[in-house]
């Protein structure tokens, strides 16, 4: 009556319409089980080879050394008669979880649920294998059957074949045979010690730490001798090949032996530095338990420390093993694994939906953003569309999002991202051709643009030479969507500008400039505005700037390098301090020119009429003839603006708004105003407007 009960409740499991896929970890368990047992081969080698299998040898080796339990179990209970379905190899697999695992299953795919379901029994029938233990003890040999099949262990002998395995992992002819339980209620003494420890498992501290010590061994060796090996050769070729000898000869040789120390301590750290992977949750499909418990059934294990400071978080990351996982101190939404979890990510495309790869840094403009959830937003350099999608989970996917692209190859990519956000409207232009007209209400503006990207991880390594020239047009592109963003659009009520620039030019001059230009938008304190402790900050030689803006950097977020400025427009009638400091010191620079007029209308008079020499000595004052001058204040004051006019206003010789305006017209030979001046303007040529097209994105 039992048995037709759990048939029927089977055949329900199994005619159930939606399938949930069985966790990695069991399939490959399976795997390995069968090769060990039935083919015998040695899993441990392959095991160590599949760097993808993480928990592998730990799900495996308790099968294995429990193997004689586990079949006695299934046996006990007829799984092979109660559960044809169901996969032998899986429900030992599984059997093992439930006895010597953690004591439940991951997921809920259907032998997962199937197996379930037996949960007592499985417990009962091992608890009464465990009784019979003492009175079977004394079966002779049996221990030998306890013991790791010989594919998988290094500790043990020969392996007995096992009749039982040999049916195909079919398990039936064993099932109803007494021999088998007497044999395995016999080996439980043996195994039950060997459980204590588990001898196939090395625990995973341990083996990174034995891994840190090789290395370094390695790199000590290679510190040891190899300068040695610079020295002489450098001494030999010197003596040899150009007849120096002497102190130069010595020198050239300890220099060559000092370049070889250092490029080994080089290497060892950039060996020692490997920057973690962070994965976002899409919110949109997904929280923050639902990953949780996704990830358990990949075997991740998550790390549930708190931490008191974000120093402490950093260390805990740095020193992730390769099975935990963590979540980010700053955003919700943020997980962190270990560097060498990047394969898996890779691998794990059935996760794809619901798991983004994305870099920390990259999250701190969408969060700054702070949407409102049924605002409209712009995002104005928006593909790939990884912000985007940001943007869209931040606003649970209700309002409107305008995504604009230019590029016409990028643009399918932004629209291949946005697809599953029905919030996210893509526009295929160049975002300085629309405005409010077009796109009605924005209240929130992204503007994360072409950059040089000098903050990404391999042009930190490799640093590439500073192209000024460049750097010059970017600003200047930069300049004119922040302002852009700025004036066409009259409800903007807060904007986001973020570059992934490590430089200055890009940074800082031009949120200067933008300020300097516009005073109806002020520079929020970011640091604030995240609401969380950041290190690191801009540069204090752009006051009211610098320190209101944010850096991400790779040396202390173990990110890519990130700058994000925050800017909110101003209640009506106020404007930004960095534009009232500008005007002021126009002012004061207008006043300049006007004494400075002055003073020469009435040098030019004095010359006129005394014929008289005249020049200004180094602490600006006037002289005449060697005497002081009856005007040399208006000289000082001179002095004084012309200091002011070089150092503090520091009027470029092409600023960062020329640049931009020049941009933005592209015509041939137009006029365009700059600082008060008009100038005419060349047109782009063909090549700089390639050029600029394959500006980094
Ligand atoms: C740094 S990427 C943006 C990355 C994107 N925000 C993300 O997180 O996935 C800059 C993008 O802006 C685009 N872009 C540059 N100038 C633009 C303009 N004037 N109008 C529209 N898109 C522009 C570039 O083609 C490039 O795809």
């Amino acid at each position: 009556m039992e048995a037709v009960e759990q048939q029927d409740a089977s055949a329900r499991y199994f005619a159930r319409p939606k399938k949930i896929p069985l966790p990695t970890n069991y399939r490959n368990a399976i795997k390995y089980v069968r090769l060990a047992i039935e083919e015998q081969r040695n899993v441990q080698e392959l095991l160590d080879q599949d760097r993808h299998f993480r928990a592998g040898r730990t799900i495996v080796g308790r099968v294995l050394s429990n193997w004689p339990k586990i079949e006695a179990v299934y046996a006990s209970l007829d799984l092979a008669a109660k559960e044809p379905r169901l996969n032998p190899w899986l429900a030992k697999v599984l059997i093992s979880e439930l006895l010597f695992g953690s004591g439940r299953l991951v997921g809920n795919s259907l032998p997962v649920e199937c197996v379930q379901q037996y949960e007592q029994q499985v417990h009962d029938a091992h608890k009464e294998l465990l009784e019979k233990m003492p009175a079977a003890g004394h079966v002779k040999g049996t221990h030998r059957f306890a013991s790791f099949p010989r594919g998988l262990s290094f500790r043990m002998g020969r392996r007995k074949k096992n009749a039982n395995a040999s049916d195909g992992g079919n398990g039936r002819a064993a099932t109803e045979t007494a021999n088998t339980v007497a044999k395995a209620v016999a080996v439980t003494a043996t195994s039950e010690r060997e459980d204590e420890v588990d001898p196939y498992t090395i625990p995973l501290h341990s083996r990174q730490a034995a891994f840190a010590i090789l290395w370094l061994l390695v790199y000590s060796c290679a510190m040891f001798t190899l300068p040695f090996g610079a020295f002489y050769g450098t001494r030999h070729v010197l003596a040899d090949q150009f007849q120096i000898e002497g102190f130069p000869n010595t020198c050239g040789s300890v220099l060559a032996a000092v370049v070889t120390v250092n490029v080994i301590i080089m290497l060892y750290a950039f060996r020692g530095f490997r920057e973690p992977r962070f994965v976002r949750i899409n919110t949109n499909v997904l929280d923050l338990e639902g990953a949780k418990r996704l990830l358990a059934e990949e075997q991740w294990m998550l790390v549930e420390e708190r931490f008191a400071n974000y120093g402490a978080f950093i260390e805990r990351v740095k020193s992730l093993a390769d099975a935990e996982y963590m979540e980010d101190f700053h955003f919700p939404d943020l997980l962190v694994f270990p560097n060498s979890a990047k394969s898996f990510w890779s691998r794990a495309t059935h996760l794809h939906d619901q798991f983004l790869l994305q870099n920390k840094a990259c999250l701190l403009p969408t969060y700054l953003l702070k949407p409102s959830k049924k605002s409209v937003v712009l995002d104005m350099c928006a593909a790939p569309g990884l912000k985007t999608t940001h943007l869209a989970c931040l606003m649970k996917n209700r309002g409107r999002i305008y995504a604009v692209e230019r590029s016409e190859q990028r643009y399918q990519t932004l629209c291949q991202y946005a697809s599953a956000f029905g919030v996210i409207k893509t526009i295929h232009s160049d975002c300085l051709d629309l405005t409010d007209e077009q796109l009605p209400g924005v209240e929130f503006v992204l503007v994360d643009p072409s950059c040089s990207g000098s903050g990404m991880l391999q042009r930190q390594i490799v640093p590439e030479p500073v192209d000024q020239e460049r750097l010059f047009k970017l600003a200047g592109l930069q300049y004119k969507l922040v302002s852009h963003a700025m004036n066409a659009f009259p409800a903007v009520r807060r904007i986001v500008y973020s570059t992934c620039s490590l430089h200055e030019e890009e940074n800082e001059r031009v949120v200067q400039g933008v300020l300097r230009h516009n005073g109806h938008f002020r520079l929020l304190d970011a640091r604030k505005e995240l609401g969380k402790e950041w290190p690191n900050v801009g540069s204090p030689d752009y006051p009211d700037v610098g320190e209101r803006c944010l850096y991400a950097k790779t040396v202390d977020d173990l990110t890519i390098g990130m700058f994000v400025a925050v800017f909110e427009r101003c209640p009506e009638g106020v404007q930004n301090e960095v534009y009232l400091a500008h005007e002021k010191q126009k002012e004061s620079y207008e006043r300049m020119h006007w004494y400075s007029d002055k003073a020469e209308r009435a040098l030019a008079e004095a010359r006129g009429k005394h014929q008289r020499t005249y020049r200004t000595s180094e602490r600006g004052e006037g002289e005449l003839n060697g005497q002081p001058e009856a005007n040399a204040g208006v000289m000082a004051v001179q002095h004084e603006a012309a200091k002011t006019s070089t150092t503090e206003l520091k009027v470029p010789e092409r600023s960062v708004q020329e640049e931009g305006v020049q941009e933005a017209n592209g015509l041939e030979n137009v006029e365009v105003e700059v600082n008060g001046e008009t100038k005419t303007k060349k047109k782009r040529s063909k090549k700089e407007k390639k050029e600029k097209a394959s500006e980094h994105e």
